[in-house]
């Protein structure tokens, strides 16, 4: 019997008003007052920092980069594992992109400070390769490769999501659907494991099962100092078709799937896949399809076409520009490269219309879009504690990465039990690899030759689910937690993962059954850090970590070691 069980018919109650619901009506004017002002500092502090590094030549950053390397292996060194307690990095909880509470840094913890390591180290355009620091965030790393014409093969979307962050946990764009996850697109991992050895992870050299161990392990097997990723060349625009599309779900799931894999299963034909692919439900009959190629400066200028310079502050947010074409129909454009690269980071998705309410106002954009978006680390250093927990009680923030063949089934999952609109759809590829990951294909896919899957990747999709749900926004009960709880069996049964930078309600039991522990569980103990380094599933629980907890982490060992897993790892 389905462990997933829908929930009964909406009760049809009214939900009795709170103070949060007057904290966040009038969060504006502490957003318009001090947080947008402030992002704006920040963000220029970070710009100056990057020129700075950009000033130093690649030999210097190197040198750097080894000084700093031998300086985080001291700090290792210095860790009394009697009294002190397990590494992680020293990023405060509210720097981070993700929205969970990271209470394992509220806890008794050792940190190891990696803020030195955000330089671009590398970009060899022979290999087709950019080293870098894993501080280095998507806008910076865009701003340097693209007037080049190349960037990231999966460049993530939001400005401030860090190298570091995409390997250890996950990233996607509307590339992945050719290129993967962020993971996918990497070539090396460079590693400073427990014992202070540092190492060298690729496919296919003797640490391979540290480097596919490595994605969604958020840092629990050693800490990355640098990462050689796949660059592409790319153009100077991107022409992006905006298409309508009408029906039930179901429907708009195959006009979704239709929209970039052929139903001949022709899926490595460039002239038949588009080269970047995102979808956006509006509600549950209406969605847009978008589909991309890049387009050189010469062919955008052509006559009659039209450019949507989408930099520009005072630009509509882009889920709401892409809308219009429900009521226009069908229309292209070109973007500049980097503006689509990063077109929804102004609005934080939808999510800064909650925020802001009048964003999305024509005198707020040409006035204040300027100082657009406001930067999460301040906003969540800024949010009560109420909140805080508004977030998780009565908002959905979810990354749900399920079968393409499967999307139909999610979004009835989701319209049923928690009615939230508009929704992400972004498809990609999830390889069939010599071991297996934490996230893996279903078993014997290849088989069914299911539209949008090859023989050696299966065709997934991330479906972005974030928003006030229907019954919140009608004043109805919504048990946040509950649903949350609900929604993660129903991700086990469908064989689909959930995005760990979101809130978790799963035990420990259906946390392993999400996701495969055989190879990080083998690399924990063949590369020594059970004892140093946190569980991930410690990493991820939500709630503070009791005294109790902290010492249970702290002394957790390898019993059930296998002679042949316990081999110490070569140098
Ligand atoms: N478009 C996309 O793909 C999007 C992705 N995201 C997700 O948001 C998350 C947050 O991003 P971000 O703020 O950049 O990352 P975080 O700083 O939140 O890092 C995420 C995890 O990776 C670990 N980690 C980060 N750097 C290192 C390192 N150098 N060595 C070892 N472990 C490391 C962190 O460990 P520790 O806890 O020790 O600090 C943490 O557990 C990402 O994991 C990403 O998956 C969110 C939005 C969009
Ligand atoms: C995973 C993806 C995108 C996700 C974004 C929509 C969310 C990622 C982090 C989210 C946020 C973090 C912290 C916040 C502070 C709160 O006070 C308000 C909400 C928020 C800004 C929140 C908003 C949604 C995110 C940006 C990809 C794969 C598309």
């Amino acid at each position: 019997m389905s462990d997933a069980k829908a929930s009964p018919a909406p009760v049809h109650s009214k939900r009795k008003i709170q103070l949060v619901d007057f904290l966040l009506q009038f969060r504006w004017i502490l957003v318009i007052f001090f947080v947008l002002p402030f992002s704006c500092l920040y963000y220029f502090s970070i710009y100056l920092g990057d020129i700075k590094s950009e000033r130093k030549s690649f030999k210097q950053r190197q040198m750097e980069h080894e000084e700093n390397v031998k300086e985080v292996v001291k700090r290792l060194g210095q860790r009394d594992a009697s009294k002190d307690g397990l590494v992680c990095t020293a990023r405060p909880p509210w720097v981070v992109v993700g929205m969970r509470n990271v209470d394992y840094k509220r806890a008794r913890h050792f940190e190891v400070d990696l803020s030195k390591f955000r330089n671009i180290l590398e970009i060899d355009t022979e290999r087709m390769i950019a080293k870098v620091e894993p501080l280095v965030n998507m806008a910076q790393i865009s701003r340097v490769t693209v007037p080049m014409n190349l960037s990231l093969a999966v460049l993530a979307e939001l400005d401030d999501l860090t190298v570091g962050g995409l390997i250890n946990g996950f990233g996607v764009e509307g590339s992945s659907h050719i290129f993967g996850l962020f993971s996918d697109t990497v070539v090396s991992l460079e590693v400073v494991l427990a014992d202070g050895r540092v190492v060298r992870a690729t496919k296919d050299n003797e640490y391979s099962d540290l480097f596919y161990a490595i994605p969604w392990s958020q840092g629990t097997l050693g800490l990355l100092v640098s990462a050689e990723i796949k660059l592409i060349p790319v153009k100077e625009y991107v022409k992006l078709t905006y298409k309508p599309v009408t029906g039930n779900l179901k429907e708009l799931a195959q006009a979704y799937a239709d929209s970039f894999a052929p139903r001949d299963g022709d899926q490595d034909n460039p002239s038949k896949v588009p080269e970047m692919v995102e979808g956006m439900i509006y509600s549950p009959t209406e969605g847009v399809m978008m589909t991309g190629e890049y387009a050189s400066k010469k062919e955008a200028k052509q006559r009659g076409n039209v450019i949507n310079n989408y930099g520009l502050w005072f630009k509509p947010w882009f889920y709401q520009h892409a809308q219009t074409a429900l009521k226009r129909g069908e229309f292209v454009e070109y973007i500049p490269t980097r503006d689509y690269y990063h077109r929804h980071t102004r609005s934080l998705y939808w999510e800064g219309k909650l925020i802001l309410p009048f964003g999305d106002q024509f005198w707020f954009r040409f006035l204040l879009g300027w100082l657009m978006p406001p930067k999460i680390a301040l906003l969540k250093a800024t949010q009560s504690e109420a909140i805080r927990n508004y977030y998780h009680d009565h908002h959905v923030i979810q990354d749900l990465l399920v079968p393409l063949y499967k999307v139909g089934d999610c979004l009835e999952y989701v319209h049923r039990e928690m009615e939230v609109y508009p929704i992400w759809l972004c498809p990609h590829r999830i390889y069939k690899l010599p071991v297996r990951p934490m996230i893996y294909p279903e078993p014997g896919f290849e088989e069914h030759k299911r539209q949008g899957d090859t023989k050696y990747a299966q065709m997934y999709t991330d479906v972005g689910v974030y928003y006030v749900p229907g019954a919140v926004l009608r004043g109805e009960p919504f048990d946040g937690t509950e649903k949350c709880r609900q929604l993660e069996l129903w991700l086990i049964e469908n064989h689909g993962f959930q995005a760990q930078y979101a809130v978790t309600e799963l035990t420990e039991k259906n946390f392993w059954r999400m996701f495969d522990g055989g190879l990080y569980e083998k690399c924990r103990r063949k590369y020594k850090a059970v004892g140093t380094f946190m569980n991930v599933y410690y990493k991820s629980k939500k709630g503070r970590k009791t005294e109790k907890e902290v010492q249970e982490a702290e002394q957790e060992k390898a019993e059930e070691e296998s002679p042949e897993v316990d081999e110490p790892a070569e140098d």
